[in-house]
């Protein structure tokens, strides 16, 4: 069994212990869920860099990142770097993260901010606008095409932006539809959790241009981008690297400046 089937057999449990709690209703009352959102895809598209930084805590693959920062100081931090957009992972047994995470994001910046999460049912997606999120993740590997079209048109009737991540070809032809943003490629094997930004430079060419390609995981230098820029990418998702330091906020100022210069 790999990661990501772990993780799902988690979720679904989860899921229904968040619904018992808090029902739907109730979070479509919140005063987040009738904000205006603010689109990743949009900044992505006039963007020069196409940095979406992340806030990550621990993950499978690397158990302890960082875990003395808040998440307020990095959202700040993050914003006063021009990234284009955050990433909030809100999963707490693999990643650390949690909802207060991304309530804590959507209250200390304006950027657009991405639910990071294991999306297997409808309710998530209400989570996510109700919480603050401007985008939403769908990973292709987990869920079937009829889950992709009923979740991102849901997404897409909230103003949500989608993001769809895959691994390979076969989960690119089994997802691509209208409602979908953002195409992205995951660097990360899953089963060996080594990355290799050749898994993006391989797909570029069978993404169709009507999405905006975004590269994910195991981006650590200025180099890499460019490199990924002229395979048509134009967002490029780091977590690791900038949540190392003490100071990610920094960080992403440098490597953007450099990125510019
Ligand atoms: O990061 C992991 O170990 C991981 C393991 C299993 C499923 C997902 C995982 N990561 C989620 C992500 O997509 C990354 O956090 C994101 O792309 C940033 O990656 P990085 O820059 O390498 O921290």
């Amino acid at each position: 069994m790999n990661i990501l089937d772990k993780i799902v057999i988690d979720k679904r449990k989860e899921v229904d212990l968040r619904k018992s709690l808090i029902p739907i209703h109730q979070l479509e009352a919140s005063i987040l869920f009738e904000r205006k959102t603010n689109s990743l895809v949009q900044k992505l598209k006039a963007s020069t860099s196409g940095i979406i930084a992340e806030h990550k805590r621990r993950s499978p693959s690397k158990s302890v990142i960082n875990q003395s920062l808040n998440v307020q100081d990095v959202a700040i931090g993050y914003e006063e770097a021009a990234v284009c957009g955050m990433s909030v992972l809100t999963d707490g047994k693999y990643f650390g993260g949690s909802l207060d995470d991304l309530l804590l994001a959507r209250a200390s910046c304006n950027l657009p901010l991405l639910r990071k999460e294991f999306i297997i049912d409808t309710y998530q997606i209400i989570e996510a606008k109700a919480y603050g999120a401007d985008v939403i993740l769908l990973i292709g590997a987990i869920l079937t095409r009829e889950e992709i079209k009923q979740f991102s048109e849901l997404a897409k009737s909230l103003s949500l932006d989608v993001l769809l991540e895959i691994h390979n070809e076969e989960e690119l032809q089994k997802s691509i539809m209208p409602s979908l943003d953002m195409l992205g490629v995951n660097n990360r094997n899953l089963k060996t959790f080594e990355v290799s930004l050749e898994t993006s430079k391989q797909l570029s060419q069978i993404i169709p241009n009507d999405f905006v390609k975004v590269s994910e995981s195991g981006i650590s230098s200025v180099e890499a981008i460019r490199a990924l820029q002229a395979y048509g990418y134009k967002g490029f998702l780091i977590g690791e690297n900038f949540m190392k330091t003490d100071n990610p906020g920094v960080s992403a100022t440098e490597f953007i400046n450099t990125l510019e210069s």
